[in-house]
C-alpha cells in the first residue's frame, strides 16, 4: 500500500519504518527540515534499539523516503497518517494546532478518496474537528474528494518502540465506515497473523481508550509511590510490599515499581490533558488530579532525601548523577526527574557530574552551557570529587557497581537510589550509606530481606 505519515518523531518514524518493512511504499513528511536532511543522510536522530537497521534496509530497497514536502506526499499515499506532536497548552490541555495544520494540508491537497489515519494522542472529538478541518478546505476548493477519518491510537513505549510496532498487544481502531475498516484491516493483517489484535470501536472510544490507559499505568506509578511514602513512614520496605502484592494476579508485577516519579512525552501531559477535558465537560477527576499531585510531589523526593542527608547546606557539594534520561534505553529527557533534581541541585549551590548512556548529547543540548554540569563519559569519572552517587534512571549498566571502588571515590559515601536497584544492606556492607524510595528497614534477617525472596 501507498502510505503518507506526517511526523517523523517517535510515532511517525517508528511507525512509517515498520509499515515499509511489511512492504509498503512509505513517504515521512515533517516540518523540521534540519531533522528530514539528517534522515535523508542515513543519520536516526533518536535513539530507539533496533531502529537505526530497519531504517537504512528500508531506505536502501526503496520503500523509505523523507520529505518535507506536503503536498507530492499527500497525493502518494492511499492513507494518511498523522503523528504529530500534541504538547500541554498553557493550561494542560492538549494543544491541536500541529494536528489541525496537519488536516487542513490533507483538505487542500487530496484529489481522490483517502483514508486520514490519528495515530496522535488527542482528546475525545477531535476527529470530528480534523473532519471539519478537511472539509472547510475542500469547500474553498470547490471539490468533493471522499475520504474518511479513523482513529487509531498509538501504544509504544520509547526503548521498545520497534518491538512494540511490529508485535502489538492491540490495535485500536475506531472507525465509522466499512471501506476505511477493510482498508486498516488490510494495512496491519502482517502484525495480526496469529490472533486477532485489532479492537474495533466508535471514534470516541477510540480516542478516549489511549488516554484511558496511560492515566492507569500512571496511576498505579503514583499509586505506588504513594505506598513507598508511607512505607517510609511507618518503617517498612516498599520493595517487600511490591513483591507481596504483585503475585496477586489481580494486581500483578508490571508498572508497580516506585522511583523518582514518572516522566516522558506521555503520562504528565496524557493525564493532565484527560483531567482537563473531563472538567471542561463539568466533571472533576479527582483520582487523576490525586495521581498528577503524587508525581509533582515524588519529582521532588531526591532532592528531599539528599538535603536531609547533608544537614540542609549542599553549597560547594557535588553531586554524581547516573543516568539523565526519564527511563533506560531512550535518550529522551522530556519531563525526565533528573531535570528537576538538576535544577533543585542548582539552585542549592550545588554541582552536578553526570553520566548517561544514550542522553549526553540530549543534556548537552538542554544544559551544555550550565557551569554546574559536567557531563562524563564514564560512570566512574562522575563519581570523581563527588559527594555522593544518585541513580535516577535505573540503566542495567548500573545495577551491579563496584562498591569498593564507588566508596573509595566519593568523599562522604552515599548512594541515593531512586530506583531501588540496589539491596541496601549490600550497600551498607561496602561502608556506603544508603537511601532509596520507600526502604523503611524490615526487621528480617539480610538473607530473607534480599530482592525476590
Ligand atoms: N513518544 C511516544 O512514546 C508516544 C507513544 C504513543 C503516542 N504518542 C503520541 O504521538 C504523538 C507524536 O509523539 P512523538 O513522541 O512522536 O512526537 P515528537 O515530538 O517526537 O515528533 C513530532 C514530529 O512532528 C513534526 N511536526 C509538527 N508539525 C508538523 C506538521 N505540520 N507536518 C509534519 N510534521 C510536523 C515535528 O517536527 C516532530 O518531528 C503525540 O500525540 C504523542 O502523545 C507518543
Ligand atoms: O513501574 C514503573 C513503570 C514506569 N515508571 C516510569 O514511568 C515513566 C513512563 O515509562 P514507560 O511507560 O515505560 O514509557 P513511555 O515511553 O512514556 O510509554 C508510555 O507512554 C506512551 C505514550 O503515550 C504509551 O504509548 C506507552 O504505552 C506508555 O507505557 C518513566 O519515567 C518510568 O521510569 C515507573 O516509575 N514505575
Amino acid at each position: 500500500m501507498r502510505i503518507t505519515i506526517f511526523g517523523t518523531g517517535y510515532v511517525g518514524l517508528v511507525t512509517g519504518t515498520c509499515l515499509a518493512e511489511v512492504g509498503n511504499d512509505v513517504i515521512c513528511v515533517d516540518v523540521d527540515a534540519a531533522k528530514v536532511a539528517r534522515l535523508n543522510d542515513g543519520e536516526i536522530p533518536i535513539f530507539e534499539p533496533g531502529l537505526d537497521e530497519l531504517v537504512r534496509d528500508n531506505r536502501a530497497a526503496g520503500r523509505l523516503h523523507f520529505t518535507t514536502a506536503a503536498e507530492p506526499a499527500i497525493a502518494h499515499g492511499q492513507m494518511v497518517f498523522i503523528a504529530v506532536g500534541t504538547p500541554p497548552d498553557e493550561d494542560g490541555s492538549a494543544d491541536l494546532s500541529h494536528v489541525l495544520t496537519v488536516a487542513r494540508s490533507i483538505g487542500q491537497h487530496i484529489t481522490r478518496y483517502t483514508v486520514v489515519v490519528n495515530k496522535s494522542t488527542v482528546p475525545v472529538g477531535t476527529a470530528d474537528r480534523v473532519r471539519a478541518a478537511i472539509s472547510a478546505e475542500l469547500l474553498i476548493r470547490g471539490l468533493d474528494v471522499p475520504f474518511d477519518v479513523v482513529s487509531n491510537p498509538e501504544f509504544l513505549k520509547e526503548g521498545d518502540a520497534v518491538k512494540d510496532c511490529l508485535r502489538p498487544d492491540r490495535i485500536i481502531l475506531g472507525a465509522d465506515s466499512a471501506r476505511a475498516i477493510e482498508a486498516i484491516k488490510a494495512l496491519y493483517a502482517p502484525f495480526n497473523r496469529n490472533h486477532e489484535r485489532l479492537v474495533l470501536m466508535d471514534v470516541r472510544s477510540a480516542e478516549l481508550t489511549k488516554y484511558a490507559a496511560n492515566a492507569m499505568l500512571a496511576t498505579k506509578i503514583s499509586f505506588m509511590n504513594e505506598m513507598a511514602n508511607i512505607a517510609e513512614h511507618v518503617g517498612a520496605d516498599i520493595e517487600l510490599v511490591r513483591i507481596g502484592i504483585g503475585s496477586d494476579p489481580r494486581i500483578g508485577y508490571s508498572f508497580i515499581y516506585p522511583g523518582a516519579g514518572y516522566g516522558g512525552s506521555c503520562f504528565p501531559k496524557d493525564v493532565q490533558a484527560l483531567e482537563r477535558t473531563a472538567r471542561a465537560h463539568g466533571y472533576n477527576a479527582r483520582v487523576l488530579s490525586a495521581v498528577e499531585a503524587v508525581n509533582v510531589d515524588q519529582k521532588d523526593k531526591l532532592f528531599v532525601l539528599i538535603e536531609r542527608h547533608f544537614g540542609g547546606d549542599l553549597a560547594g557539594k557535588t553531586i554524581a548523577l547516573w543516568g539523565l534520561a526519564f527511563k533506560p534505553n531512550t535518550d529522551d529527557m522530556r519531563e525526565a526527574p533528573s531535570r528537576r533534581l538538576l535544577e533543585q541541585l542548582w539552585a542549592a549551590g550545588a554541582k552536578v557530574r553526570a553520566y548517561d548512556p544514550e542522553a549526553r548529547h540530549e543534556a548537552a543540548r538542554l544544559y551544555g552551557e550550565h557551569a554546574g554540569l559536567l557531563l562524563c563519559e564514564h560512570p566512574h569519572d562522575a563519581l570523581e570529587h563527588a559527594d555522593a552517587l544518585v541513580i535516577v534512571t535505573e540503566w542495567k549498566e548500573f545495577w551491579s557497581p563496584d562498591f569498593e571502588r564507588i566508596k573509595a571515590t566519593l568523599k562522604s559515601p552515599v548512594i541515593f537510589d531512586g530506583r531501588n536497584i540496589y539491596e541496601p544492606r549490600t550497600v551498607e556492607a561496602a561502608g556506603i550509606a544508603y537511601y532509596g524510595i520507600g526502604r523503611g528497614r524490615s526487621l528480617l534477617p539480610a538473607h530473607a530481606a534480599a530482592r525476590n525472596v
